[in-house]
């Protein structure tokens, strides 16, 4: 029996860069999939939909990412995104834009590696159990932005479950006599960023309470580690019109 299915015709945005090229090589290697348009800085981005793209791969800068959504959701487009800086009042645009296109799925995913997303779950199961909690997230030095959009959607998700379970505050009797030596804080769980040549993407979220740790650690060591999260989601997004925040309910 053969399989009928024109493939799903894909354009990917920020396609020059360290993720662009390894989503394009990915794309070119799926039999299902079909690679129509490579946009990067200084191309036009109605390239993509001329050539009759059905879902856009965003792996820009958080300084473009938004009109690129924009205008996709715009041209009924769906999108995958994993670029990084979404903060609550992004999203709330993106689920205005889509309120006008009822059919269009945007999917934004701050890790799209398996790996990273049952880190995150399993942090988020921990979380209640622990007195203390604190993020160390290491990254290679040419990534622009600090703390990564892992730690930031780690800690939102950490301080959530206390909050549902009712922790208080962590124990914490230092005073910093130099700022930023505790790190960052979001939500009220600490993130330090570790910036050094030869790392890729890795994250450390450490547990503490009475007489015992917990380290739940993830590392991504080259980037095909993000491309079965970010093909999955290729294949998925036609048919889940409306926000997807993160990869979690597509691995259910
Ligand atoms: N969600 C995830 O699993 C992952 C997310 N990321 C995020 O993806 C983003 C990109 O990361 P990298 O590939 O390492 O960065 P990069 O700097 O290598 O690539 C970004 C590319 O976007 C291009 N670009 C800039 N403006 C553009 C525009 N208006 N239209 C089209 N292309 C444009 C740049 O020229 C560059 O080629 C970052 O925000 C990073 O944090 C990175 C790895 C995994
Ligand atoms: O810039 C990167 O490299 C990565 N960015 C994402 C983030 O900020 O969390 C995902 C992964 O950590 C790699």
């Amino acid at each position: 029996m053969t399989d009928e299915r024109e493939p799903i015709r894909v354009g990917v945005l920020g396609a020059r860069g360290r993720m662009g090229l390894e989503v394009c090589k990915a794309v070119d290697a799926a039999e299902d999939l079909e690679l129509v348009a490579m946009v990067d800085q200084g191309d036009w981005l109605f390239n993509a939909s001329d050539a009759g793209a059905q879902v856009l791969v965003d792996f820009t800068t958080p300084d473009v990412v938004m009109d690129n959504l924009h205008y996709a959701v715009d041209q009924g487009i769906n999108v995958v995104v994993g670029t990084t800086g979404f903060t609550e009042q992004r999203l709330d645009r993106v689920r205005g834009w889509l309120s006008h296109k009822p059919g269009v799925g945007v999917l934004i995913a701050p890790n799209f590696g398996i790996g990273a997303v049952l880190m995150m779950q399993f942090a988020e199961r921990a979380a209640r159990f622990f007195e203390s909690v604190e993020i160390v997230e290491q990254h290679h030095p040419r990534k622009l932005d600090a703390p990564s959009g892992t730690a930031s959607h780690t800690a939102r998700r950490i301080a959530e479950a206390r909050a549902a379970a009712g922790c208080g505050p962590m124990p914490d009797a230092t005073k910093e006599s130099l700022a930023g030596a505790r790190g960052a804080e979001i939500d009220g769980v600490r993130v330090h960023a570790v910036r050094a040549s030869g790392l890729v993407a890795h994250q450390e979220v450490l547990f503490g309470t009475e007489g015992e740790t917990l380290t739940i650690r993830h590392d991504s060591l080259d980037r095909v580690s993000f491309m079965p999260g970010v093909l999955l989601a290729v294949r998925s997004i036609m048919s889940r019109p409306g926000l997807t925040i993160g990869l979690d309910a597509l691995l259910d």
